[in-house]
């Protein structure tokens, strides 16, 4: 019943969330989370309106404000596939670049990357699958061809100086392939690490994952590369991206991507729907006494923000929560 309904007023966030539970009864976790947002590219590229490049900057500074350290701010791929994106330098060029932030930018080719360096990006994101039919779709080039692409940026990228992070889609579930093996993410992932990327994103593109899927999937990839260079990146489709994360911080993985508001999806997959919450992740971390180095009461002006802007409803249940009052 609405009238029953606990509501936390949004000063006390932070103080009840330290209260909620001891980490000494849970298991073991990294001391310090860095969390990758990734809501001005994975959420807005997914907008049926396309945003206004003065939105993407706000929320962005906003971000900045609310003392993430790194958010992903655009990406530089071909604009009749993602015309969301089209405004990409505008966006990098347009933003604070606070001391400290990281701001990675998405390329697919060596045409995106020669792009995004000339519009100022300091470190770039390549990304490929563990699903051919995922990568022909998203990318139009099997796997190999798209390792391939990422290996010329990688080349590229090292004579400039330029940090490679990478993502490997589809690591629990693919829209038209199913299942996908955890021998095919690892095989997948270790080809990038090898290549140098320095970090790798293991995404659960559509949400599908549950965690004991997570582990397995994990448990091959750690085999390959080590877990300090893994982060994952959880959909929320299904409802498991906050419990297929916290599997994943209980393996070792102590790097994140989430979205303010949880915004996002892939256009290129059928039925992904929005990432974890960043609200709802800094919210649990907290509360197990990780430290993330994030002021949840600016995160959450900055979901309240995006939201009010887009005409959405918050996927964040922080959000939902502390907005009641
Ligand atoms: C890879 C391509 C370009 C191949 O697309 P294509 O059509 O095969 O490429 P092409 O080389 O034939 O080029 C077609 C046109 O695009 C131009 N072009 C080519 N490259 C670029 C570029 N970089 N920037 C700007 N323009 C570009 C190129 O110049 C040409 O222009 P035209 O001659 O027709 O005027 C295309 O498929 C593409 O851009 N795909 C990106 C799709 C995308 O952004 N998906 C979402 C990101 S992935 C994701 O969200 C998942 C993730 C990362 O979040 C993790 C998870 O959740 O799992």
């Amino acid at each position: 019943m609405a009238t029953m309904r606990k509501v936390l007023p949004r000063r006390l966030v932070g103080l009840a969330s330290l209260r909620a539970v001891s980490t000494s009864s849970v298991g073991t976790f990294p001391k310090r989370v860095k969390i990758v947002e990734v809501g001005a590219r994975d959420g807005l590229q997914n907008e049926k309106n396309i945003v206004s490049t003065s939105t993407k900057i706000k929320l962005i500074d906003m971000l900045s404000e609310a003392g993430l350290p790194v958010i992903e701010a655009t990406s530089f791929v071909s604009p009749k596939w993602v015309p969301q994106m089209a405004d990409n330098a505008e966006v990098l060029k347009g933003i604070q670049k606070f001391p400290g932030i990281n701001y990675p930018v998405l390329t697919p080719n060596i045409k995106g990357f020669q792009a995004a360096v000339a519009a100022g990006a300091k470190e770039v994101t390549v990304f490929g699958a563990a699903s051919e039919l995922f990568t022909k779709k998203n990318t139009n080039c099997s796997i190999d061809e798209s390792l391939h692409r990422s290996d010329e940026i990688l080349r590229a990228a090292r004579a400039a100086g330029v940090p490679v992070r990478g993502y490997v889609s589809c690591v629990l579930g693919c829209p038209y392939e199913g299942k996908i093996s955890p021998a095919k993410v690892a095989e997948v992932t270790k080809k990038m690490y090898s290549m140098g990327c320095y970090e790798i994103s293991l995404g659960d593109t559509i949400g599908v994952g549950t965690p004991g899927i997570m582990k397995d999937m994990l448990s091959a990839v750690m085999h390959e590369v080590p877990v300090a260079a893994l982060a994952v990146h959880c959909h929320d489709t299904y409802g498991q991206a906050l419990a297929n994360t916290l599997m994943a911080l209980q393996m070792g993985v102590s790097v994140v991507d989430s979205s303010v508001a949880g915004l996002g999806g892939c256009p290129y997959a059928q039925g992904a729907s929005g990432n974890l919450a960043t609200e709802d992740l800094v919210y649990m971390l907290s509360g197990l006494g990780i430290h993330t180095g994030v002021n949840l009461q600016k995160l959450l002006e900055a979901g309240t923000f995006i939201c009010q802007a887009l005409n959405r409803k918050t996927s964040s249940k922080v959000a939902q929560a502390t907005c009641k009052l």
